[in-house]
């Protein structure tokens, strides 16, 4: 299953704000739409946003109108702020336009290698972060960077398990829920289970604590690789700080385009989203209206405590 494809001149893919409940398949016909399905989180995690951007784009260009698809790239740079792959994905596609002299059909090829590229790339990072994972192994994740962060397939630290899995290396993972809007519940815990097939146990993001003693090891994803640290979903710190404080070797899954090495993390925009995604569950209203809410998205974790950032191309250190 794909998490996002083009198909029949349409941006297709999962709406994620509706798993585990429902499976189902959203088809988007403009830019403005793609945009939106970002915003909203139908459509979430760093390569997936990039790889959605660069539809949104081939979308865009079916109008045949220069000034359409720069504006399409405007209204899609300004959806989410802090993964980099966006930017990147939009980037690359806006580059070739620049390059070819047939501007549609070059639009079309490099959004198609983004997508193609992505499941390949995560593949191999899988294969590279397998290896650092032993026989008896206890995992930790964090937020989604499955399957459904990516085009489809691996993920990122999902991919690193997944390929573990495959090579019948023998672990178990822990997931936290991951609040506010649940995406190591309703995401991660489903793709462990239906998908990868593997023992795993949800714990609430404030049991991480209690819980670290019986890690072996921490594997999360990044939304932005820093020169000396990442931007990760938020309490993607405190894990890195109590893995630290514990002993427990921390690892970051992350490919090439999620790296931004001209910043360094106080440089990264931190995206602030709305309070009522702290004020609701699932649209359940658990606290009063007039409490004030702070809803900060992603946190840096800095690079003196991260062990490895895995890569498509091995594990390296920051
Ligand atoms: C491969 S995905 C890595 C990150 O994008 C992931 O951990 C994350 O923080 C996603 O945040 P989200 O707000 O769901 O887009």
């Amino acid at each position: 299953m794909d998490t996002v494809r083009f198909e029949d001149d349409k941006v297709l893919m999962i709406d994620q704000t509706k798993l585990p409940n429902e499976l189902e398949y959203l088809e988007l016909e403009s830019v403005e739409e793609v945009a939106i399905a970002i915003e909203e989180l139908k459509v979430r995690g760093a390569p997936a946003i990039g790889v959605s951007a660069a539809f949104g784009l081939l979308l865009a260009s079916k109008e045949g109108d220069l000034e359409v698809l720069e504006e399409a790239a405007d209204r899609l740079r300004r959806t989410r702020p802090t993964a980099v792959n966006l930017f990147w994905a939009i980037d690359r596609v806006m580059d070739v336009v620049d390059r070819s002299g047939d501007w549609q059909k070059a639009v079309e090829k490099e959004a198609k290698s983004i997508f193609m590229e992505d499941r390949e790339i995560n593949k191999r990072m899988g294969d590279n972060g397998a290896d650092l994972l032993d026989d008896g192994d206890t995992v930790l994740t964090h937020c989604n960077a499955g399957a459904l962060a990516t085009s489809g397939m691996y993920g990122t630290a999902l991919g690193v398990i997944k390929r573990a899995v495959e090579r019948d290396i023998d672990i178990d993972v822990v997931c936290t829920e991951t609040r506010p809007v649940l995406q190591g519940a309703r995401l991660t815990s489903y793709e462990l289970t239906m998908d990868i097939g593997v023992d795993t146990t949800l714990i609430v993001d404030s049991a991480v604590g209690a819980l670290m003693p019986k890690i072996d090891k921490v594997v999360v994803g990044a939304d932005r690789v820093a020169r000396d640290g990442v931007a990760n979903k938020i309490g993607t710190y405190n894990i890195a700080v109590l893995a630290d404080r514990h002993g427990v070797e921390f690892y970051v899954a992350a490919p090439k385009s999620t790296f931004d090495e001209e910043l360094t993390i106080d440089e990264i925009e931190i995206e602030e989203r709305s309070e009522t995604e702290i004020k609701q569950i699932c649209g359940c209203q658990i606290a009063p209206n007039k409490v004030k809410a702070y809803n900060q998205a992603f946190d840096l974790t800095p690079a003196e405590l991260i062990d490895g950032v895995i890569t498509e191309d091995g594990v390296t250190e920051l």
